[in-house]
């Protein structure tokens, strides 16, 4: 297909999607907004115009010819590893998306694709997203949340922030651990110091050490000069390694050492460096369960952890969810240019009824999206994702957390969410509760009693 055209100070983007018409919609409207592109119908084409040229960001549709997106992302960055890169997904491949992001994405969109909405992707994953690594500076695009569990994880960072305790944060994909871990960076001594942010999922096996630790000129093939590692750039400050479950057993012996001994060596390096940094980790698997099947070490485990924070998922904090909608309201209208001013009833309802698999990323994409379809000043449930609003559909993005595999289970399993969530939404109120999931008093009732809630 097309060629990129040189040109040095221009961002450069490679979309890879076998339908000619996608791929030329996108190519047209991105170079009228200034960026370089070019398109490829096939992941084998995509790897060989990376070998021959440098891009910023990959757009990747999930299904190709060849193969899938997840398997073409990680051989691009076997060839360029700073690449950012964004998943092309269905619209209602909810799980595709999740599956995207924890395997190294920047993010993801919902096809069918609007320009508006990929432009104000591609911009994040350009300058403020999360990349194999990323230095501070503060986040402007964030807020606290305010459910109870969240005010108590903060009050938790201004404790354990000043200290030099290593930090565990667990918590599902997109629920906000790097911002968490930036918060407790900000409220430590080290907050003028830098703060590394290495995503430890999109590194691969034969680069981790050099990546974390640096090379010295000649090391191995193609380690043309010597190599500054995250840690030395992190020195003074806070080293983020996110997605630690991920790192090699050997790179995993080495961190152990510098945890303990504050030293490291660069790859094909003599010489023991000195080095002082604190480490905040965060994962979301079971790590502790990982050391004990042998696959993450055990000692490495209680090392990071001397102090742990675990980021509820959001759909178990019923109170932040209209509070980052609202949030991520203003700022897509700013990213869309639209003038959206709030959320219908029905909207609202689905949200918190909705499961979040993808948490606040998910959240915002949705709005984002919503925003960029509603035409008038409220978002009305028809623009929001089918995956959402259909109840057979939601029980099989419900599948993954239910007890049974039946769309019985999975029903009442959502079902049961959604009276929780409309309960804490009202403070307990019944009636209030009842109107809001738009059923009488008594079917509230009787629901309570069958599932065993509020006794
Ligand atoms: N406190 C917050 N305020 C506003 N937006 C937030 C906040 N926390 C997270 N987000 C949104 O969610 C996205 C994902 O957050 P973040 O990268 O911190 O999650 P994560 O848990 O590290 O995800 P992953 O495990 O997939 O790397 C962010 O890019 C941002 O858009």
């Amino acid at each position: 297909m097309t060629n990129k055209t040189q040109n040095t100070n221009t961002r450069s983007i490679l979309i890879i999607d076998d339908d000619i018409n996608i791929c030329q919609l996108m190519e047209r409207f991105l170079q009228k907004k200034g960026f370089q592109t070019a398109a490829y119908s096939s992941g084998i084409e995509a790897q060989k115009a990376l070998i021959h040229a440098r891009y910023d960001l990959a757009m990747i549709d999930f299904r190709l010819p060849d193969g899938d997106g997840l398997e073409l992302l990680r051989n691009l960055r076997k060839i360029q590893e700073d690449l950012k890169c964004i998943i092309m997904t269905g619209f209602s491949d909810v799980k595709l998306a999740v599956q995207s992001i924890k395997q190294g994405a920047n993010d993801y969109v919902s096809k069918p694709i609007y320009p508006d909405e990929i432009l104000a992707s591609i911009n994040s994953a350009l300058t403020s997203a999360k990349n194999v690594e990323t230095e501070s500076p503060l986040h402007k695009n964030y807020i606290k949340g305010r459910s109870q569990d969240m005010e108590r994880l903060m009050k938790h960072v201004d404790k354990v922030g000043p200290t030099d305790l290593s930090v565990l944060i667990e918590g599902e994909t997109g629920s906000g651990k790097e911002y968490l871990a930036r918060s407790i960076h900000d409220a430590s001594n080290r907050r003028n110091q830098p703060f590394v942010a290495v995503d430890c999922g999109a590194l691969t096996k034969e680069l981790a050490s050099s990546e974390l630790f640096g090379h010295e000129k000649g090391a191995f093939t193609g380690a043309v000069r010597n190599h500054t590692g995250c840690f030395e750039r992190a020195n003074g400050g806070t080293i983020f390694l996110d997605e630690i479950g991920n790192l090699d057993y050997q790179v995993q012996v080495k961190l152990l050492r510098v945890i303990q001994e504050r030293v490291f060596t660069k790859v094909g390096g003599q010489q023991s460096i000195e080095i002082d940094v604190r480490i905040i980790a965060a994962t979301n698997e079971d790590l502790l369960q990982e050391s004990h099947e042998g696959s993450f070490r055990e000692d490495l485990y209680h090392r990071i952890n001397e102090f742990s924070f675990h980021i509820p998922p959001l759909r178990e904090r019923p109170d932040d969810i209209m509070h980052y909608a609202h949030f991520f309201l203003e700022q897509a209208n700013k990213d869309v240019g639209s003038n959206v001013e709030s959320f219908s009833e029905e909207v609202i309802r689905v949200f918190m009824a909705y499961p979040w698999p993808g948490n606040l990323r998910e959240l915002r994409n949705v709005i984002r999206r919503a925003t960029l379809l509603t035409e008038g000043k409220e978002i009305p449930k028809d623009v929001l994702p089918f995956e959402m609003t259909d109840s057979s559909a939601m029980a099989s993005t419900l599948s993954d957390n239910i007890p049974g595999p039946d769309l019985k289970s999975a029903t009442e399993h959502a079902e049961k969410i959604a009276i929780q969530n409309a309960l804490k939404a009202c403070d307990g109120n019944k009636s209030k509760a009842a109107e809001l999931l738009k059923i009488d008093r008594k079917t509230l009732y009787n629901k309570l009693k069958e599932y065993d809630i509020g006794h």
